[in-house]
């Protein structure tokens, strides 16, 4: 299949979208909900905290009985209890009388306050205080932080360490979350080793295994991997074998033109090619397809044009899946480099920029994985632009406002 006619990125945005697959709910323990999308709001089944909470280690008194209390106008209270975090006092302040308590603890009936211990000297049952406070200081009123009954979260939510802190504060060990995918990355070609090994002739240390694999890693997914030789049978094998187990596939290599190069050909033959060759760079040989319903993505061989594809249609499309829609933030800043481009194509120039400025654009082959190290941005250039000038704004996007764990 040749690589004659290429359509347009956003045309292969659109084809993207038509053949978008959402995946259903699933529940799942909490403590397994990281980076996981909420599949319905969330309301709160208690208040948090649960009762007047104290916010200090100190005693519990009635505020009015500590007014003008100071180290030169010492005032006694009686003790009548101690608890700790975890316990709560049967026992009712009245006026005059404190009770012991730690952070955490419920403030007890009759206490308004809770003087530090620092201010306090406790002697056997007396207390002597050196301090005042005002009415409700040091607690922690119930439902301060959430309400019984509060929508807590929205649906479609990405769970971080915060929101899962907030759905176990509001009663739940349990959320409902998109299934997220399960992904198949097959590595096509007979050249490849896996590092460590001694490098024969012509043999190639397979990296890409490694860049998808924590392409995929930062959103979330994990990922199962084979590989593959440039074998139309083997290769077909491995599809068809992906089909029911996955939710999505994704290949490397092999997606121009040459005789070794038989993705294409094998996805045309197993299932349908919807498009092959988008006017971007690098990466311009992608394919995707779709394989008894599981949809195929065909990255290129090159390392830097793989991580490309992945960047610019991939990860847009997986996160989908789980109704996501993710825009990473662009940046306007001012390129201290000129670089050429073509019309018609959409570059993305790996660059490395400053807080001001694009210092360097680092647009070499798309075998230097190097470049994508040294580099930390991608600057756009728009299909519709030939070039950009020395001195000219433009937008970049961070590589890390790529990952969903930013
Ligand atoms: N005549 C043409 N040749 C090429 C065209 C074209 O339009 N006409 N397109 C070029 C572009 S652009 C790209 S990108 C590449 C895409 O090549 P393939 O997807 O077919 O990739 P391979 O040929 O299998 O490999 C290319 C290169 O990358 C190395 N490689 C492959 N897999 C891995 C891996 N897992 N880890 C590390 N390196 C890998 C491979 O050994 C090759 O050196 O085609 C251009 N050619
Ligand atoms: O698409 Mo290729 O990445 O330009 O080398």
């Amino acid at each position: 299949m040749f690589l004659t006619e290429l359509i347009k990125l956003s045309e292969a945005k659109r084809i993207l979208n038509e053949n978008q697959i959402i995946l259903d709910g699933e529940i799942i323990d909490l403590k397994d909900s990281y980076l996981r999308v909420l599949k319905d709001d969330i309301y709160s089944k208690h208040d948090s905290p649960p009762f007047d909470k104290s916010a200090m280690d100190g005693y519990a008194v009635i505020a009015e009985d500590t007014f003008t209390s100071s180290p030169n106008n010492i005032k006694v209270l009686k003790i009548i209890d101690r608890i700790g975090a975890g316990n709560y006092s049967e026992k009712t302040i009245e006026k005059g009388e404190a009770i012991k308590v730690a952070t955490g603890s419920p403030v007890p009936k009759g206490g308004n306050a809770v003087l530090m211990e620092e201010y306090t000297i406790s002697n056997g049952e007396n207390l002597e205080i050196h301090g005042a406070v005002t009415p409700s200081e040091n607690i922690a009123p119930q439902g301060e932080d959430i309400k019984v009954g509060e929508k807590i979260l929205e649906k479609n939510t990405i769970l971080r360490s915060q929101e899962m802190g907030l759905i176990a504060s509001g009663g739940y060990g349990k959320a409902e979350v998109y299934k997220k995918p399960l992904v198949k990355l097959i590595v096509t070609g007979n050249e490849l080793v896996e590092p460590g090994s001694t490098l024969k002739k012509a043999e190639v240390i397979n990296s890409n295994k490694f860049t998808i694999t924590g392409m995929l890693k930062s959103l979330g997914l994990d990922v199962e991997i084979d590989h593959s030789h440039d074998e139309i049978q083997e290769l077909k094998e491995k599809i068809l074998n992906s089909t029911d187990e996955y939710d999505v596939i994704i290949t490397t290599g092999g997606t121009a033109i040459s005789k070794g190069d038989i993705v294409i050909d094998v996805i045309e033959d197993v299932g349908e090619v919807l498009f092959h060759g988008v006017a971007i760079r690098p990466g311009k040989p992608f394919g995707f397809g779709v394989v008894n319903k599981t949809p195929v993505f065909m990255l290129s061989g090159y390392p830097v044009a793989a991580m490309g594809q992945f960047d610019t249609l991939v990860r847009e499309y997986l996160l989908k899946m789980q109704n996501i829609t993710f825009n990473p933030k662009k940046h306007k800043r001012i390129s201290n480099v000129k670089i050429p481009s073509s019309l018609g194509r959409t570059d993305f120039v790996r660059a490395y920029s400053t807080d001001e400025s694009v210092e360097h654009a680092l647009n070499k082959g798309s075998g230097i994985i190097k470049s994508m190290v040294e580099a930390n941005s991608y600057l756009i250039i728009d299909e519709n632009k030939e070039g950009i000038e020395k001195g000219e704004t433009v937008e970049i996007i961070y590589f890390e406002l790529l990952n969903l764990n930013k």
